[in-house]
């Protein structure tokens, strides 16, 4: 390793060991400039490819003749402020020839892989392949940053790993940060001494070189530690990540130092781009699946909103939904009732889970708990086995009292932890510092009481499903509202229309009955008759009987006349004692006839206490050309010469002396 100030032409640092390497001491090394050090093509492609960029693209190599030998270099290059650092190493092993076929075969076969596991498993066996490591692992992160294997290729003498669990503070933040910016890190050796840069420290800029960009770097001493007491000799790992997340590593395990080619370990980070690459494909294609069928259970919401379907019927149909939130139970918490599927919880529970989240949560948003028993809510009602929720609130007037509630069993989880629990670092002055681990063996650790954690596109799929819901409700709601109101309105409308004493039609609803009448004679000829019906003497019953027994023989009265009508004939209270009768498609000697069966049915009936009621009736016909007035006159003038020719009968306006 060198550090060189290109501006000034100086060879600033080397590596104590360069004689070893480039056969010249490091006295002389610093003697010279970094055109003599490292000839004319390195320093220029060096100088044109690092103008403005942190680092160099691609690599750069050297040759030079060592005891009668030549060797070949390979080399990164980086700038720390005004210094570029060279880190050269020499290419050994497998030539690059016979590297490319083999890397192009695995790299193939990785891009035919269709499930995650084939595909984690071919790269730990394609990168083992390749370095020869005793172990090769993938190790992926959970929310917490604990790391699980799995997959594995391993030899004989590697023990496995499959399986185990490192806790988060094994690779703490700074750490993982530092694979961000640099996704490998190799140990070849890690029991090799370290060899120091001379002089330790640049005269002019104090500041340490930052190596973080580099490969050569020696290891922490606490990170030596941790790989001496796992009992390997040599590591080497590679970010798995997309643009912002670390989503594992790669980790290689040698029993004894493995010495490394560069070229190799580029061929492992490309195996590794391109692995992480196709994983992160086959997660999109399940996503799109898993949304696809989020997109189906949406569109079956949309019909139920269109056919104004009740949710909570809807809700029972929904076998389907259990399946897309791998949910043991589901429920529908809505107007203070509680519907549900599969295992759920008795209502009385479940109305006490809605409760509870109406008083303690006021977002929109969901709801999660895969630990339920570690939250207040385990106090506030009996859990039974349900040990995850997931709950989306459903506002209606902006108070979330409705709920759509997805809940989950106990998901019997053994951690097989490898070395101890016990903190492996702390945090200190902002800063983690590293303690190594003293033993690898695996502990075993079962977690209880907790389900499935609820994931980020489960919880997104069941916000939209809730939205979707709380539109049903809310539309169902506006229909059973719109129903009632219009129930409400037609009872209105008939009591405006209604006589209070003998719930006939009143006077201004029979006259419209009348008007209709009217026009179905003058569009179709339709001939129709009124009778004006008057009760004979009715003022003596009151006097005699008192108003009340008055009001009695109007009531019986109208249940006769009722009795006596057919479907199409109307009946009216025209006021006072007085009714009409619309006899619609009626002939005038058809009117005549109805009035003698109404008046014999009256006459021959005994009222309670005002004994015979008789009736005088007068009949008209409509005429063509007849106003209303003019049709209700004529039936006047006959009932009124009923009365003049003795009561108890029936005049029909033909009989009028005209
Ligand atoms: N009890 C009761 N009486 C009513 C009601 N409406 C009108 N009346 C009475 O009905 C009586 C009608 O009397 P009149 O118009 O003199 O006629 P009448 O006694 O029937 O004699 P004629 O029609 O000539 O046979 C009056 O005394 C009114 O007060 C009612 O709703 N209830």
């Amino acid at each position: 390793m060198l550090s060189l100030d290109l501006e000034q032409n100086t060879v600033l640092q080397v590596s104590a060991n360069i004689e070893q390497w480039l056969e010249v001491s490091v006295e002389q090394a610093l003697q010279m400039t970094p055109v003599s050090l490292l000839g004319d093509p390195l320093i220029k492609r060096v100088r044109q490819g690092l103008q403005h960029k942190e680092r160099l693209q691609g690599r750069v190599s050297l040759t030079r003749q060592r005891g009668g030998r030549r060797c070949r270099f390979s080399g990164i290059v980086y700038r720390h402020r005004q210094r570029v650092v060279v880190e050269l190493e020499q290419i050994a092993g497998m030539s690059e020839r016979r590297l490319l076929p083999a890397v192009n075969e695995w790299l193939n076969g990785l891009a035919e892989t269709n499930t995650e596991e084939a595909l984690l498993q071919l790269l730990v066996t394609a990168v083992r392949s390749l370095t020869g490591h005793d172990r090769v692992m993938v190790y992926q992160f959970d929310a917490d940053w604990n790391g699980t294997v799995v997959a594995e290729s391993r030899s004989q003498a590697a023990e496995s790993y499959l399986g185990h669990s490192f806790p988060a503070s094994d690779i703490p933040p700074q750490v993982r940060a530092k694979y961000q910016k640099n996704t490998v890190r190799s140990i070849p050796d890690a029991t090799a001494d370290r060899v120091p840069l001379v002089p330790a420290q640049d005269a002019r800029d104090p500041t340490p070189l930052d190596l973080s960009l580099g490969i050569l770097r020696a290891v922490a001493p606490s990170h030596l530690d941790y790989t001496r007491n796992m009992g390997v000799k040599a590591t080497l790992s590679v970010a798995m990540q997309d643009q912002q997340h670390l989503w594992g590593l790669l980790a290689c395990h040698g029993l004894e130092p493995a010495p490394l080619s560069p070229l190799v370990r580029d061929e492992v980070c490309t195996l590794v781009h391109m692995a992480t690459q196709r994983l992160f494909l086959l997660k999109a294609r399940a996503e799109t699946l898993y949304l696809q069928r989020v997109h189906d259970c949406r569109e079956r919401l949309a019909e139920a909103q269109m056919n104004l379907l009740d949710p909570g019927l809807l809700l029972l149909q929904s076998q389907e939904w259990l399946e897309l939130f791998n949910a043991s139970g589901l429920a529908l918490l809505k107007n203070g009732a509680a519907y549900s599927i599969g295992q759920a919880l008795p209502q009385a529970e479940l109305l006490k889970i809605g409760a509870w989240l109406s008083q303690h949560h006021n977002s929109t948003g969901v709801w999660s708990s895969q630990h339920l028993a570690g939250t207040p809510l385990a106090a506030a009602c009996d859990l039974g086995e349900v040990c995850g929720l997931l709950a989306v609130p459903l506002p209606v007037d902006a108070i979330p009292q409705n709920w759509l509630l997805l809940l989950r069993g106990e998901r019997l989880k053994s951690y097989r932890w490898a070395g101890w629990l016990q903190a492996q670092s702390y945090y200190d002055q902002g800063r983690y510092q590293l303690s190594a681990k003293r033993s690898f063996d695996a502990w075993v650790e079962l977690v209880r009481d907790q389900s499935e954690p609820w994931l980020p596109h489960e919880q997104k799929a069941a916000q939209d499903i809730g939205d979707d819901l709380r539109v049903t409700i809310l539309m169902r709601a506006i229909s059973t509202l719109n129903e009632r109101l219009t129930k409400a309105n037609r009872s209105l409308e008939e009591l405006a229309c209604t006589d209070a004493l003998t719930q006939v039609w009143n006077r201004y609803r029979i006259e419209q009955a009348i008007e209709r009448d009217i026009q179905l004679g003058e569009q179709l000829g339709q001939p129709s008759v009124l009778l004006l019906l008057d009760v004979d003497f009715f003022k003596s019953i009151n006097d005699q009987y008192g108003h009340e027994v008055g009001d009695a023989v109007l009531v019986t009265l109208a249940d006769i006349l009722r009795h006596s009508l057919r479907e199409t004939d109307s009946l009216g209270r025209w006021g006072g004692e007085e009714f009409v009768i619309l006899a619609s498609g009626c002939s005038l000697s058809d009117g005549q006839a109805l009035a003698e069966r109404i008046r014999t049915a009256v006459s021959d009936m005994q009222f309670d206490q005002a004994g015979t009621v008789t009736l005088s009736i007068g009949v008209s016909q409509w005429q063509p050309g007849d106003q209303r007035s003019q049709w209700v006159d004529r039936a006047d003038q006959a009932m009124y010469a009923a009365k003049q020719g003795g009561r108890n009968r029936v005049v029909i306006e033909a009989a009028l002396d005209v």
